[in-house]
């Protein structure tokens, strides 16, 4: 009966996870306990999954506790370990810690997955920044956008960019941000048919971890590269093949720990252009870098309309 219930009712507001690029990737030293510090450039794009808010938890959903249930569009993603779930979880039990707000703390999340997973383009960390800012939104519990950040960082360090929402430059394991204006170019996605295990190459031996640090406004102007690419592209010779052949039209990179690769075009049209000779065994897209997330600029349109 629930589950009828829940799937007719509309959503209270669906919200979109964007997906990032790393224009570049330096690792500049490993930390005592395991992390790295790096420098990075964080390109939102402007496509990305999408989330669905209900007010009220489904128990009989495969993913219920507590006043929180999940379904997912991809069945090998409703688990309690799916970054939503954990993240809906962690701001309930904040709040809860607050002690304020012990009233409307349910919700219902559906998540339509539409990024590659382990593909390096931030779809679990974007997942749960969205949880994070949408169930704020929908249980007004006014924690700010720092207070958020805090959170998802506990749960991953690609998480408070999203949250900031602002391409940027980042530094300490991700963190540390400095927004910065890009031009908003056209980029390429090419997805191999395999998923990189992040945590896997963080700690292979042969990884790259002594790039001297640069400042902001150098990384924008200088060389960058990618420390991670060598090695995974050793490890999954699909990631090799990917990137030689997107490089065949210009200068191409991978984003992340892999696997997805990138090339920036000058214009849709060009992009459109090189997505279409796209060999079949490739999945890929065509997406634009943008400034401010997509995230932010509908729960700005949501806050100032009231609705
Ligand atoms: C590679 C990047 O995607 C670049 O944006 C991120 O640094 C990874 O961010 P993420 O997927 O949110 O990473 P987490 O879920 O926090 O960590 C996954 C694993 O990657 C390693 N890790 C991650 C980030 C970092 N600065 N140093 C690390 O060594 C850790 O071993 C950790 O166990
Ligand atoms: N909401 C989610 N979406 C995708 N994967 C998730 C999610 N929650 C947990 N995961 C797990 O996280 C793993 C990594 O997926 P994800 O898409 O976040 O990696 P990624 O693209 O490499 O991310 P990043 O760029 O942040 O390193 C998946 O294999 C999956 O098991």
């Amino acid at each position: 009966m629930e589950i009828a219930r829940v799937t007719m009712i509309p959503p209270v507001f669906t919200l979109p996870a964007p997906a990032k690029l790393n224009l570049f990737l330096h690792i500049t030293g490993r930390r005592d306990d395991g992390y790295h510090n790096l420098q990075t450039l964080f390109q939102l794009l402007n496509i990305g999954d999408e989330l669905d808010f209900y007010t009220t938890a489904n128990p009989e959903a495969k993913v219920y506790e507590n006043g929180l249930s999940l379904s997912c569009s991809n069945p090998a993603l409703e688990s309690k370990d799916n970054l939503v779930f954990r993240a809906a979880q962690h701001l309930q039990n904040q709040i809860q810690k607050n002690g304020s707000n012990t009233q409307s703390i349910s919700a219902h999340i559906h998540l339509k997955k539409k990024l590659p997973f382990g593909g390096g383009i931030g779809g679990g960390s974007s997942d749960a920044a969205t949880t994070l800012l949408g169930l704020n939104h929908l249980w007004d519990a006014k924690q700010s956008e720092g207070e958020l950040a805090n959170i998802g960082q506990q749960l991953g360090a690609d998480i408070p960019v999203f949250i900031r929402g602002k391409t940027a430059f980042a530094e300490g394991i991700g963190e540390k941000l400095t927004p910065v204006t890009l031009e908003e170019k056209w980029y390429v996605v090419i997805a191999p048919n395999c998923h990189v295990s992040t945590p896997q190459i963080f700690s292979h031996k042969d990884l790259t971890r002594d790039t001297p640090v640069i400042k902001v406004a150098a990384s924008l102007e200088r060389d960058t590269k990618n420390d991670c690419e060598t090695l995974v592209k050793t490890l999954y010779p699909d990631v090799n093949e990917a990137l030689k052949w997107l490089s065949k039209f210009g200068q191409s990179r991978m984003t992340g720990t892999g696997s997805c690769v990138f090339l920036p075009c000058v214009s849709e049209e060009k992009a459109v252009e090189v997505l279409s000779m796209k060999p079949s065994k490739f999945n890929g897209f065509i997406a634009k870098g943008v400034n401010q997330s997509p995230l932010h600029e509908q729960l700005l349109s949501h806050y100032a309309t009231g609705v």
